[in-house]
């Protein structure tokens, strides 16, 4: 398949042979600045030297926390930010140098949909498609074919913003697929939407990659959905990809340990020498405790929790096996902003 958009790639964004994404050593700072009272806000260097290759008909996920800088990257990725240093090159094309080309390689959901918000379901699909080139009937055809693939036929004449936040999330990412673009960059698309949509968005997502070829972005901060779909993922921390895997492989670097969560019905007991000996390592927020221990462990400490007069105070325990959360931990990243579920 033609993208009609071949050109020469920069030397300095295409050292991997098979990347549909390279990006080598980008630097974004925002500066410091006025809070809105007033208060001095430091500057934050968002993106801190990050280098990616992305293959085509991958999916590769972007996952951190709030803040971690996810959606930094993408709005250089998408043309919409410029870096302050550092290189882009997409299909061939440098695009640092030549932003306005991102539109032509890449279907982008953002976080916010506010351009869309007062077209209907419909015209927001029809027009994106118009916009991207394609002529009326083939908008129109591409628009139904769309809206009937992710069960949308029936809210096509409501407008974007009188609809449920998942609804008007589905609308969007319904708009982002007509008129198709070989890389899709999809920001937490499936934030608020129940498991009958988000299903929708991955199969269409699937489809686009087993059928097109399409390369996809996903950003995200639910490591289950990113456990489930996803080919590779970055792990962003601080601006900087502190890692960068499968995620099977990444689970490697954690495979000896178990996370054990003690939830205790009020105060702990922590005149036990079994529980003031957990303090140190648990993770506590309210009455649960979390702790990461090698299985062993964990068996003996279950043993002891469970044996002696700590579990009358105990209100729940689970032991699970690890999460891409436990890998982020593991490596380093600040404690909190991961969600599990
Ligand atoms: N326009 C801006 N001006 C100043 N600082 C910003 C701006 N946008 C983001 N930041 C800061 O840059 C850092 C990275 O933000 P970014 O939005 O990229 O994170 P994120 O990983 O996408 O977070 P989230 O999961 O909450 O969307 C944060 O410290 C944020 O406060």
């Amino acid at each position: 398949m033609s993208t009609g958009t071949e050109q020469a790639a920069p030397s300095t964004a295409a050292t991997a042979r098979d990347a549909v994404i390279a990006v080598r050593g980008l630097v974004k700072t925002y500066p410091a600045g006025r809070g809105r009272r007033g208060a001095a806000t430091p500057a934050v260097r968002a993106s801190d030297g990050i280098d990616l290759d992305i293959r085509r008909g991958e999916i590769f996920g972007l996952l951190g926390p709030n803040g971690a800088g996810k959606s930094t990257l993408v709005r250089q990725l998408t043309g919409l930010l410029r870096p302050d240093s550092g290189a882009i090159g997409m299909l061939g094309h440098d695009l640092v140098r030549h932003p306005e080309r991102a539109s032509r390689l890449i279907g982008y959901l953002g976080q916010e949909s506010t351009a869309l918000d007062e077209l209907t379901v419909s015209l927001a699909a029809e027009t994106t498609g118009r916009l991207r080139g394609l002529d009326a009937r083939t908008a129109r055809a591409e628009r139904d074919a769309v809206l009937a693939e992710l069960g949308l036929t029936e809210l096509a004449g409501r407008a974007i913003k009188r609809l449920s936040g998942g609804q008007r999330r589905l609308a969007c990412f319904a708009a982002t697929l007509v008129g198709a673009r070989p890389v899709l960059v999809l920001d937490e698309p499936t934030t608020g939407m129940d498991p009958v949509a988000r299903r929708a968005v991955w199969a269409a997502v699937d489809r686009r990659r087993a059928e097109h070829g399409a390369t996809v972005v996903l950003v995200t901060h639910n490591v289950i959905e990113a456990e489930t779909v996803l080919d590779r993922v970055a792990v962003i921390d601080n601006g900087r990809v502190i890692a960068c895997d499968t995620p099977a492989g990444l689970k490697v670097l954690v495979a000896d340990e178990v996370r054990l969560d003690l939830v205790w019905r009020d105060e702990p007991p922590l005149h036990l020498p079994e529980v003031a000996a957990l303090r140190p390592a648990a993770q506590v927020s309210g009455r649960r405790w979390t702790l990461r221990l090698p299985q062993a462990r964990a068996r003996a400490v279950i043993a002891e929790i469970t044996g002696g007069q700590a579990f009358a105070a105990l209100d729940d325990f689970t032991l699970a096996t690890p999460s891409l959360e436990d890998v982020y931990l593991a490596l380093g990243g600040r404690q909190k902003g991961l969600v599990k579920a």
